[in-house]
């Protein structure tokens, strides 16, 4: 798993580590990698090194110092490089000194346009982790100007480094380059920090437990279920899907199905969309009620079943049977509207909240503002409860504070339907036992993945991101044991 730490828990590393590390040393490291990264993407984008054109955006804090000392280093490589500064009277010293001394220009920020207009890459150091709010004028008067790709140092300028949220004039990276631990605003907004390196600054020793965990490939792959020797269809874990309704049973079938194609063992349906399911799922042992269904090792209750008082008994009875209970869409409406259903759960009984943005703040009253990861940490608290939430980075809380991130791989899951597949799949996950916390954050993984694999670039629904789940666990899996 990749470690996440919040700014504060990562400047008192750093303060540990200034007190036993030579004065600059970590500074140094921090520039020379960054060096070593602008110089790919001088090759990458301009086609070599020496004699291409940087443009630095230098504020007045240490981020500033680190695009400067990069500076320096890619002047010892033949590169044309113009420091453009914001602050001019507090521009890091010893930095402003290693340029001049390497052969930089440097100029004020406000003479800078024609620079950036000819830049082939600029280096954003403009704030790092001290940001507080959007660029200011004098940063964001020079964005129009930009054309080549920018490198943001530790990360992209203007943008929360907490969380992630963008109220004004900000960069958007082609790449960003960071030190010593991620920080949230990389896995919450990816689309503003590009692709992200993490330049070793010997902070790992000082850091402790993370913030936010993000899984990978072989974390997926490892918690994946796989059935042995000894299994047979009820011991891998039976999942019991009740949704959709006879009017609208495509909730049902994409729910369903999901869970077929993430279940090695068995599916029962159980609602009033039993034919139809069972028309596209063959294998699925669908009846009308779930007072009927027979034994499941976990429900996924809410799809499309409505909010009146059937959807609620469903609901109600899916809780009482001591199984884990993922419960998303109208289920989660039902629980908004009346908390007291949440008494017929068994204690103990894990439960699985998977809101959107719009039944997210429906279920506690308030959206999830900007600060997402606390949002869903006070929820899962409040709810005893894994919460689960949706959008292009999917948050996963449990009671207890811990919280997986799962930035997409794009928008193209943004499309209707495709939060049923996601719960069938989580609740495969939590029929076959895996924790309900790591269940929502495989299925999150896998999800994304999918929809990846589908869409290769143009709009998919939400069946196409079922039929790739298929691809997805096998990507994984390859990759996980490669
Ligand atoms: N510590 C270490 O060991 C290492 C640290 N390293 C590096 O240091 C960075 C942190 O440096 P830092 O703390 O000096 O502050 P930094 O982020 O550069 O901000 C500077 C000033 O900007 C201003 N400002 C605020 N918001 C703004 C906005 N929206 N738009 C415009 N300006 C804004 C605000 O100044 P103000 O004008 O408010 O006084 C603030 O004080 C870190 O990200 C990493 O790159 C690496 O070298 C590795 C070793
Ligand atoms: N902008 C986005 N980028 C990537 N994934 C997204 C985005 N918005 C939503 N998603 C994902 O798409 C799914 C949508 O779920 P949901 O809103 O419940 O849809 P529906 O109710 O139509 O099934 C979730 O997995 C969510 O995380
Ligand atoms: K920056």
């Amino acid at each position: 798993m990749q470690g996440i730490w919040i700014t504060e828990r990562i400047r008192d590393a750093e303060q540990r580590l200034l007190a036993v590390t030579p004065e600059g040393a970590l500074m140094y490291r921090a520039a020379f990698g960054l060096a070593v990264h602008a110089a790919e993407m001088l090759k990458e984008h301009a086609g070599r090194v020496a004699g291409r054109r940087v443009a630095l955006l230098v504020g007045a804090g240490n981020n500033g110092g680190d695009a400067l000392w990069a500076g320096a280093f890619l002047r010892r490589r033949g590169v044309g490089v113009t420091a453009l500064l914001l602050a001019a009277d507090r521009a890091h010293p010893a930095g402003l000194a290693a340029l001049r001394r390497a052969g930089g220009r440097v100029l004020p920020a406000e003479d800078g346009a024609s620079v950036l207009e000819q830049a082939d890459l600029v280096i954003d150091g403009i704030v790092g982790i001290s940001a507080s709010g959007p660029l200011r004028p004098g940063a964001a008067n020079l964005l129009e100007h930009i054309s080549a790709p920018v490198l943001a140092v530790d990360l992209p300028s203007g943008v929360d480094p907490d969380t992630g949220t963008v109220d004004g004039p900000a960069i958007t990276a082609a790449r960003t380059v960071t030190f010593g631990a991620r920080k949230p605003v990389h896995v919450l907004n990816p689309a503003r920090c590009g692709d992200v390196d993490l330049v070793d600054i010997g902070l790992s020793g000082e850091l402790g437990e993370p913030d936010l965990l993000r899984l990978d490939t072989a974390d997926a792959a490892g918690a994946w279920p796989v059935p042995g020797p000894e299994d047979d269809k009820y011991t891998q874990g039976v999942v019991g899907i009740a949704a959709g309704s006879a009017a609208f049973p495509g909730a049902a079938v994409l729910a369903a199905g999901a869970a077929v194609r993430a279940t090695s063992g068995m599916v029962r349906y159980a609602g009033p969309a039993a034919d139809v399911v069972r028309d596209h799922w063959p294998e699925v042992v669908a009846t009308g009620s779930v007072f009927d269904a027979g034994r499941v090792q976990a429900w996924v209750v809410g799809p499309g079943i409505g909010t009146g008082r059937e959807g609620r008994e469903v609901l109600e009875h899916a809780l009482a049977q001591g199984v884990p209970v993922c419960a998303d869409a109208d289920a989660i409406t039902i629980i908004a509207n009346s908390p007291e259903v949440l008494d017929a759960r068994e204690p103990g009984t894990p439960l699985l909240l998977t809101p959107h943005a719009g039944e997210f703040e429906r279920l506690t009253g308030r959206p999830p503002g900007s600060d997402r990861v606390s949002a869903a940490r006070a929820a899962a608290a409040r709810f005893d409860a894994v919460l689960l939430l949706k959008g292009h980075c999917t948050v996963v809380a449990d009671a207890g504070g811990r919280v997986l991130v799962n930035p997409a791989r794009g928008s193209w899951p943004a499309t209707a339907g495709s939060g049923d597949v996601l719960s069938g799949m989580t609740g495969a996950l939590l029929a076959a036992r895996l924790d309900p916390w790591l269940a929502g954050g495989v299925a999150a993984y896998v999800h994304s993945l999918a929809a990846e694999r589908a869409a290769r670039g143009v709009p998919v629904p939400a069946s196409g991101i079922l039929d790739a789940i298929p691809e997805a666990v096998r990507t994984i899996r390859a990759l996980g044991q490669g």
